[in-house]
């Protein structure tokens, strides 16, 4: 079995860092269309009071634009943009001291929050409400609290895995954004512009077809793009059209649906070993040697949206429409059987 392409699936790689393809302000910005729309109010509102904005958590699937539309935020507010992780805040005064270093309504962006560790989370939740910090100083009797004044700011958090936040957290954040994913219309737009940025010759039907195969997901759609040019390059002109992104596509193991070969292992194993399902996470999980992380934040979200698979109580279980795609007829359901079968 051949391990699936990590450039084709949706988490961050360190070639994405550093590239200059990221939307700079909301007018950039392509799709999202309600969660654009609201955030423009709620941004020109903050800057005409001249108050911080509220508190922002942003979640969805990755590669959706969570950091993007964080730095968007700050830039459109016109304030800092600080940036940090739930993992890397190991301690309490770790994150006491980047809050006592934010200036006056500064972002505070605060990447995979579901993975705070509780106490750095309590020292969260007064900063959020009141901007203050409560500190303990010293250790036994001598212990004392010390309530720091902050500068009122705005906390932007992202997140995977929404389900995992404690609902502390969660309910301190005044705006809870989920993002969605994209439509062929808005990857291909993404994609025509993109190949402007980078300078390469796309076809509008070529750029189509990357828009049609990038998994609903912007960041999926850069890198197909940079990875067709290499065969337009090589093998072609330099110019992408369809013919060109059809078949590198192919050979990248990206089949006409965006699916890749990791969410085919996923559909067939359920298919070939289980009949359709329901099968339960657990199940899948150790059948395919992906973690259950990977498989509930990554694998199902687009198949789910896609139609290809249903959640149940009992496990997961394909849709008429995997069976379509895998080529196979779908079992009768027990039960369902007619006499003359
Ligand atoms: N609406 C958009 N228009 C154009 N490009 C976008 C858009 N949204 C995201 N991108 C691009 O997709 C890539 C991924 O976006 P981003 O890093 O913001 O995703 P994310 O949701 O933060 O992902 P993760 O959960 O992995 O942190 C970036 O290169 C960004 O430039
Ligand atoms: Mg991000």
């Amino acid at each position: 079995m051949t391990e699936p392409d990590p450039t084709l699936r949706p988490q961050r790689l360190p070639e994405d860092e550093g590239r200059a393809l990221r939307p700079q302000m909301l007018d950039d910005f392509v799709g999202q269309a309600e969660a654009r729309a609201n955030l423009r109010v709620f941004i020109q509102s903050a800057r005409s009071r001249g108050e911080a904005m509220d508190h922002t958590l942003f979640h969805g699937p990755p590669g959706l634009g969570k950091t993007t539309l964080a730095q968007i935020m700050a830039r459109e507010l016109g304030v800092n943009f600080r940036m940090t992780s739930g993992p890397v805040l190991a301690k309490a005064g770790d994150l006491a001291a980047i809050l006592t270093n934010l200036e006056t309504r500064d972002v505070l962006f605060i990447d995979e929050i579901h993975r705070l560790n509780p106490a750095v989370e309590e020292v969260l939740y007064p900063a959020m409400e009141d901007y203050e910090l409560d500190l303990v100083i010293g250790e036994g009797p001598a212990a004392r609290t010390v309530r720091i004044e902050l500068q009122p700011f705005t906390l932007v958090g992202a997140t995977t895995r929404l389900g995992l936040l404690t609902t502390p957290l969660r309910d301190r954040f005044g705006i809870p954004t989920r993002l969605q994913f994209y439509t062929v219309d808005e990857l291909n737009s993404i994609v025509t512009r993109n190949a402007e940025k980078l300078g390469v010759r796309a076809e509008p039907a070529g750029a189509r077809e990357i828009a049609r195969r990038a998994r609903g997901t912007p960041r999926i759609a850069g890198r197909l793009l940079r990875r067709v040019v290499d065969f337009a390059v090589v093998e072609g002109n330099g110019v992408v059209t369809q013919q060109l992104a059809d078949g590198a596509l192919t050979r990248l193991g990206v089949d006409g649906m965006g699916l890749d070969g990791a969410d085919r292992r996923y559909l067939r194993l359920i298919a070939e070993h289980y009949a359709g399902g329901p099968v339960g996470i657990e199940t899948i999980s150790a059948a395919l040697s992906e973690s259950r992380d990977a498989i509930e934040e990554v694998i199902e979200p687009y198949l789910l949206q896609q139609g290809l698979i249903q959640r149940t109580p009992r496990g997961r279980m394909l849709a008429q429409r995997a069976w379509d795609h895998l080529g196979m007829p779908a079992p009768k359901p027990p039960g369902q059987a007619t006499l003359f079968d």
